[in-house]
């Protein structure tokens, strides 16, 4: 057994699981009036209503008494203090620095962090500000017009899901594109709608090594060259870099004054608040990018000075291994009633799933208990027409997410009061259901009777009891985003500190990346040095037989 698993907590929380089986949320309500009340709270403007949990009071004092065994208030304590954390990778954690809005110090190895954090700041102002007012020409000297981010995972995800949930908030002139997939269709349907002239590429890569984003730069730099009549030059107008790696970045001939730094202690998941958010500032202002920051800080603070019994990412924290861990959930839904953040559980994807996707503690032991769940969704209403059915009637415990704002950013007659009638409505019915008895009751109404209505009744029963938290607030802002995401990040956070895993690293992306670079030559008809294995070596083959059919 693990320390985690033998714990006094962890015990008592897996005893105390065993009445959760046959609570009902219905009984739950009926006897406690001020459950909303007791189970809820608030940042902001921004309500988290988790009363729709399987969860009772004394489920969260369990909870509560597993965080702090497990130290939560340490872990984050060492985290913004800048303490290497990632141990596997050698590093300090510190994306809280990058929107760190104080004058206070923030110190990595006896260093004071916020002076440069600050400089790369103020020129990504000044770089947008030049842009943003096309005073910063092209080769040519058209306007520069388009900006096209080429990244993939945390360089492509942020900034993309931001750009399109705080689209309303772009001022027109320029548009930003995201090109992340090695797939030759993603940057070749891309540039077939742009003016290599008033096109901007922003490459953004951490490592910059990054086979597909150094594939797609690439390219891309060989369409703006050649429609430059061959002119290499051009390319200093028209590419930026933003990475860590200044010495790859002026390898691949971008000059380092064309580029926006950013350091080993900001994982790429956790990087949309460094310059990895220079076309967030681009598409909508560098005073927007602020405010997200802004929104970003405010939640850090909440975070770190927030009794755990109300500090709202915690309380996500441990209901989530409250259900990962001790009633058998392998998957968690984020359903954002809003479409503006219809890229969020995308992000989440990587945030979550890169983060506690792990199967060893911290120092290497096998863990004997389950880690970070399937993280997934799509935006309301649009799910409820494709997979709700499961979420409602299927046999896996799935809790969920929902997400809404109280105004639309953009109102049109009573959309908005439907899809909040949908959102509200969705939440009920997954926690309260329909009973057999009242199942029975309205076929009867609709005039049903007998063995007809007998054989469609298990059809028509809604079990209920299926959980989800209610993430409500009162219109989408840079501000407001910057809190959310900055919440999410948190809870992972909280769930890796009690899994006792290292969030931080993601050794489980790098097999499949070796292997495509011993595989490749074979795809350009070369001999692999070792023969692949049987199924990998068919498929080749096949690849081969396709292709000489098609020539
Ligand atoms: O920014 P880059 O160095 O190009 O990395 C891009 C992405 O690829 C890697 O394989 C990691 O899995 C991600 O965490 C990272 O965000």
């Amino acid at each position: 057994m693990s320390s985690l698993t033998a714990s006094a907590s962890w015990q008592a929380l897996a005893a105390h699981a065993g009445l959760a089986r046959s609570w009902s949320l219905r009984d739950l309500f009926a006897a406690d009036k001020s459950r909303f009340e007791r189970f809820s709270c608030r940042f902001e403007d921004l309500l988290l209503d988790y009363s729709k949990h399987l969860a009772t009071g004394e489920t969260l004092r369990l909870l509560l008494d597993l965080a702090r065994e497990r130290d939560v208030e340490g872990w984050r304590q060492r985290m913004v203090a800048g303490r290497k954390i990632n141990a596997s990778e050698g590093r300090a954690v510190l994306h809280t620095a990058l929107r760190h809005r104080a004058a206070t110090p923030v110190v990595v190895d006896g260093r004071d962090v916020m002076p440069e954090v600050r400089a790369v700041l103020a020129r990504m102002k000044e770089f947008c500000e030049e842009i943003r007012s096309f005073r910063r020409k092209g080769f040519t000297g058209q306007n520069l017009t388009d900006v096209v981010n080429i990244g993939i995972g945390g360089s492509d995800l942020g900034p993309r899901m931001v750009c399109e949930a705080l689209a309303p908030f772009a001022e027109p002139g320029h548009r930003v594109h995201f090109v992340s997939n090695v797939d030759p269709g993603d940057l070749v349907r891309t540039l077939a709608g742009l003016d290599a002239e008033r096109t901007l590429f922003v490459v953004a890569s951490k490592t910059f090594t990054t086979q597909e984003t150094m594939t797609n730069a690439a390219s891309a730099r060989a369409w703006l060259v050649e429609r430059m009549g061959g002119q290499e030059a051009a390319v200093a107008r028209h590419f930026v870099a933003v990475s860590t790696n200044e010495e790859k970045v002026r390898a691949f001939g971008i000059d380092p004054k064309n580029m926006f730094g950013f350091w080993d202690w900001v994982g790429g998941r956790y990087s949309l608040w460094s310059a990895i958010g220079l076309p967030i500032a681009l598409h909508l202002g560098f005073a927007r990018f602020e405010e997200l920051l802004d929104g970003a800080h405010a939640m850090d603070r909440h975070f770190q000075e927030t009794p755990l019994e109300r500090n709202m990412p915690v309380l996500m924290g441990l209901l989530g291994v409250w259900y990962t861990d001790f009633l058998g959930a392998s998957s968690h839904a984020v359903l954002p009633y809003d479409q503006n953040l219809h890229r969020f559980a995308a992000h989440l994807q990587q945030l979550d799933m890169e983060s506690n996707g792990k199967s060893v503690d911290r120092a290497g032991r096998a863990v004997d208990y389950p880690t970070g769940p399937v993280v997934w969704g799509e935006p309301g209403t649009n799910g409820q027409h494709a997979f709700f059915q499961l979420l409602h009637q299927g046999t896996s415990l799935i809790p969920c997410d929902f997400l809404a704002a109280a105004s639309s950013l953009t109102p049109l007659g009573d959309h908005h009061d439907k899809l909040l009638a949908n959102f509200l409505a969705q939440t009920a019915a997954l926690a309260f259901g329909k009973s057999r008895e009242e199942a029975r009751a309205e076929l009867a109404r609709q005039g049903l009777a007998g063995e007809a209505l007998e054989a469609l009744l298990p059809h028509k029963v809604f079990p209920g009891n299926r959980p989800s938290s209610s993430l409500l607030y009162e219109k989408l802002s840079p501000y407001r985003l910057g809190s959310l995401i900055a919440l999410y990040e948190h809870k992972v956070f909280v769930q890796g500190v009690i899994w006792n895993i290292n969030s931080f690293d993601q050794w489980g992306v790098e097999l499949g990346k070796q292997l495509a670079a011993r595989i490749l030559p074979a795809l350009a008809g070369e001999a692999l040095p070792e023969p692949p294995d049987g199924s990998t070596a068919g498929l080749l083959a096949h690849v081969a037989a396709l292709r000489r059919e098609e020539a």
